[in-house]
């Protein structure tokens, strides 16, 4: 099957520093790829060189980053913006600080929707109510009458994978989309982006530093330490079979930290 994001020996640098080196992978349609690693690995930065969003100052020096058939890198801004949000929608930790917090979350869903196509108010809440049915915003009228600080933080992150999945896009980019909500928000989004993916046969790529959120979601995970790949492929085979001794001693953490006893008090 041909990829629809196409990630080529890309090495990325800040102010002359490398910090992402040479990297490779692809995103076939409909699939999920997790990408874990430490702090400071450089996750982020992958998510963000695709969207280029980088800032002033960081740049792709070297490598491609192909989306269909366009390479993202060649992109002047303008160009971009086409891309960004219609064809490749973003989330992040924290969707709440992403919204405008003095515009109720109808307006902010009606911009992003108006910022790429032409519908009217009535089409976009009608569209905007029913992927919020689906992931367990079920009181959407109040919902979009709603100030984000009138909402929970699973209520915000919902919102905020709304917004990315109203103009349907072919991939969705989730930095943390996660790691800021309780454990049992967390497992509820998880499912719903499961969801989303079966409904809009959308591809994935979910960085995290949670484990078990890639065990139940990713098809492929990409191992990265210091800017550069240490293991990349499917996710029973990277999670319980590496050959890579970092990525083996991260998984080995991880178990140690999710079968730590809490010490009894007194
Ligand atoms: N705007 C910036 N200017 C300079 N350096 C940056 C900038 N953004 C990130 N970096 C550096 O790039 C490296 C990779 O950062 P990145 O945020 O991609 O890591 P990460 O793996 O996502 O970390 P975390 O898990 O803590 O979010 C780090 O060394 C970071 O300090």
């Amino acid at each position: 099957m041909d990829s629809l994001l196409r990630i080529e020996h890309v090495t990325v640098s800040y102010e002359g520093e490398e910090v992402i080196q040479d990297i490779s992978f692809d995103l076939k349609p409909g699939e999920i790829l997790g990408i874990v690693g430490e702090s400071g690995s450089g996750k982020s930065t992958v998510i963000k060189a695709i969207t280029g969003i980088l800032g002033q100052e960081g740049i792709v020096t070297k490598g491609n980053i192909w989306y269909k058939d366009h390479d993202l890198t060649e992109m002047n801004e303008k160009q971009l913006c086409r891309y960004r949000g219609k064809e490749i929608g973003m989330v992040f930790q924290d969707c709440k600080s992403a919204l405008c917090p003095v515009r109720k979350v109808g307006a902010q869903v009606y911009e992003a929707v108006t910022e790429h196509e032409k519908a009217s108010k009535k089409e976009i809440r009608c569209r905007a109510k029913e992927i919020m049915e689906k992931i367990g915003l079920h009181d959407s009228e109040r919902v979009l009458e709603s100030y984000p600080f009138q909402l929970s933080g699973g209520m915000n992150q919902r919102v905020g994978i709304c917004i990315a999945m109203i103009m349907q896009p072919k991939v969705l980019l989730a930095d943390e989309p996660t790691s800021a909500l309780d454990v049992t928000v967390q497992k509820q989004v998880v499912e719903e982006l499961l969801l989303l993916r079966k409904e809009y046969h959308t591809s994935m790529i979910i960085v995290t530093h949670n484990i078990g959120v890639v065990r139940k979601m990713a098809d492929k995970v990409l191992v990265l330490k210091d800017g550069q790949v240490r293991d990349y492929g499917e996710t029973k085979k990277v999670l319980e079979h590496s050959k890579d001794s970092y990525t083996r001693e991260l998984m080995d953490s991880v178990l140690h930290l999710n079968h730590r006893k809490i010490p009894e008090a007194g």
